[in-house]
């Protein structure tokens, strides 16, 4: 999570507001000086912070401060207005699927313009959308080089040229090439110069004019702070930039003065580029990014990401055979290959309530997708009868499975061992839902739950969520959450089985992901 500083900061203001026996104005502006103080130095504009004062004290003096939980009123208010920094209150270009998308790039040199495309093309082709690159950047020497690397390492189709010369020529033949080939993310990285000049904007119109994209995306450097204001409002005037991604807001001080600048400039935020990474990319929704930011959760948020991530007809036949106490192999798989599409695992646990502060760092992080993908290439390497469950795998197919899959007999007794574990748990699950998959079945016995949980997850994951009580506490209160009526709805059942299909997606992986690097 970026900007967690930040977070931490604004947080710990409002625990004051717990602490105190009444909450009267005297404290309501001290809780304020501190989160003023704490955006100021992440370069708000002074303008922005003051009016964000002066909000939330008049919503305090309108209150009945005898119907309200004034806590929880100043909360949603400070949750409110932040949100309201961040909303450009526009809509931005949503991609149609089935039909050519074009968007085109554009931006300042070093802003991070040729990385940020390639996370956004491995965004697009995660979600199994046909995704494609075209490099239109004559200018800088070896862009097309790094556009071409980049695009090889996640495994998308690029077009470029070495000798010529006019990037209108190239980005309109590589538009025209991609769409007879019907992909629908087709996305074309432009030139950038060192400064905003007349020649850069003269290219950025003639590519323009010449593609016709469905969306001009503007990339900036969120370390420039508030400074981000001007250069937006150029580029908007200039050419017709529909949203903007900001850059490098990982480590920098001033995130929360470039997230605020460009909002006012009225051009919406899609995306943020939290690391050199190809899934340092967050999609970025005002609401959302507060909640997180502030510890809150983000239920909606973790709705989407979880339908997005779950193949329900793979997770179908998984429930079936967890309520009839069986779980394969192929079952684990299925759950191991919906933790690669949640995305960032940081930023999935950063949308449960309570959980703000991630609770892996990143090399941890990456270090659990590693094994994550490790696994998934073993299990390539099973045959069907071994995936489901018809045959034991037995020690001379454990060293083929090792030698096919190029790993260790290490890794694969381990991921063996995994998959005991969980089976054992996904199977106790399967119990406790009954026949009809009840959660009223959980909810009356919940021991039986928390017991088979309790042995199977990490105890550094399960302190990190605040113990198992809190876990079920979460589980209890997520249930009854706007949102998970319809998700549940959607996921056919309407019933706990069901969700916990979706959401036991993910934990699996989870009792290993808080493992420290050995
Ligand atoms: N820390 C961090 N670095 C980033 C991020 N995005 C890009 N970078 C780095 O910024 C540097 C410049 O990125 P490029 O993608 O080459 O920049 P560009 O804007 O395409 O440059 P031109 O093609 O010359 O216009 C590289 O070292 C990237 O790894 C980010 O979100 N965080």
């Amino acid at each position: 999570m970026v900007l967690a500083d930040l977070g931490k900061r604004i947080n710990n203001a409002l625990q004051q507001l717990n602490k105190a026996p009444v909450i009267d104005e005297e404290l309501l502006n001290q809780v304020l000086k501190e989160i003023q103080l704490a955006l100021l130095q992440s370069d708000v504009n002074v303008k922005y912070v003051a009016k964000l004062k002066s909000n939330i004290i008049m919503k305090f003096k309108m209150e009945d401060s005898q119907g309200v939980n004034l806590k929880k009123m100043i909360q949603q208010a400070v949750v409110q207005e932040l949100t309201q920094m961040l909303d450009s209150n526009k809509k931005p270009f949503v991609p149609k699927r089935g039909k050519p998308n074009v968007v085109m790039f554009v931006g300042l040199q070093g802003a991070g313009k040729t990385t940020t495309c390639t996370k956004y093309a491995y965004h697009w082709q995660k979600k199994g959308w046909r995704t494609a690159l075209i490099c239109a950047d004559t200018f800088r020497a070896g862009a097309f080089d790094q556009l071409k690397q980049n695009a090889t390492k996640v495994r998308v189709p690029f077009y470029g040229s070495y000798s010529e010369t006019d990037p209108v020529a190239i980005a309109e033949e590589g538009v025209k090439h991609f769409k007879k080939e019907n992909y629908e993310m087709i996305i074309v990285d432009t030139s950038g110069r060192h400064k905003q000049e007349s020649e850069l904007f003269d290219e950025m119109k003639q590519v323009q004019a010449a593609v016709n994209p469905d969306e001009c995306i503007f990339v900036m450097d969120g370390s420039i702070g508030q400074a981000c204001y001007d250069q937006a409002q150029a580029f908007r005037n200039a050419v017709n930039v529909g949203s903007v991604i900001i850059t490098k807001l990982d480590g920098h001080a001033k995130g929360g003065g470039a997230l605020s600048a460009v909002a006012a400039t009225e051009s919406p935020i899609i995306f943020i580029g939290t690391g050199e990474h190809f899934e340092d990319l967050e999609p970025f929704n005002p609401e959302s990014f507060v909640k997180r930011l502030l510890g809150l959760g983000d239920i909606k948020g973790m709705i989407t990401t979880v339908t997005e991530a779950v193949d329900m007809e793979t997770q179908g036949k998984a429930i079936a055979n967890i309520t009839k106490g069986q779980f394969s192999i192929r079952d684990f798989q299925a759950q191991y290959k919906s933790i690669l599409k949640l995305g960032s695992i940081n930023q999935f646990m950063s949308m449960i309530p309570g959980m703000g502060n991630s609770i892996l760092d990143k090399n941890n992080e990456k270090e659990s997708i590693r094994k994550v993908k490790k696994f998934l290439t073993i299990m390539d390497s099973m045959n069907d009868n071994e995936l489901d469950g018809v045959v034991a795998i037995n020690p001379s197919r454990i060293v083929r499975i090792a030698r096919g899959s190029g790993s260790s007999l290490e890794d694969v007794n381990q991921l063996l061992d995994e998959y005991k574990k969980i089976s054992k748990v996904f199977i106790g699950l399967g119990k406790g839902l009954g026949k009809g998959g009840d959660i009223g079945n959980i909810m009356r016995n919940p021991n039986q739950i928390k017991n088979q949980m309790g042995a199977a997850l990490d105890p550094k994951m399960i302190q990190g969520m605040g113990g198992m009580g809190n876990i079920m506490n979460m589980v209890k209160e997520m249930s009854k959450m706007e949102g998970v009526g319809d998700l549940m709805k959607g996921l056919g059942g309407g019933n706990m089985a069901e969700m916990m299909k979706s959401l036991g997606g993910n934990i699996p992986g989870l009792s290993g992901l808080t493992k420290k690097r050995r």
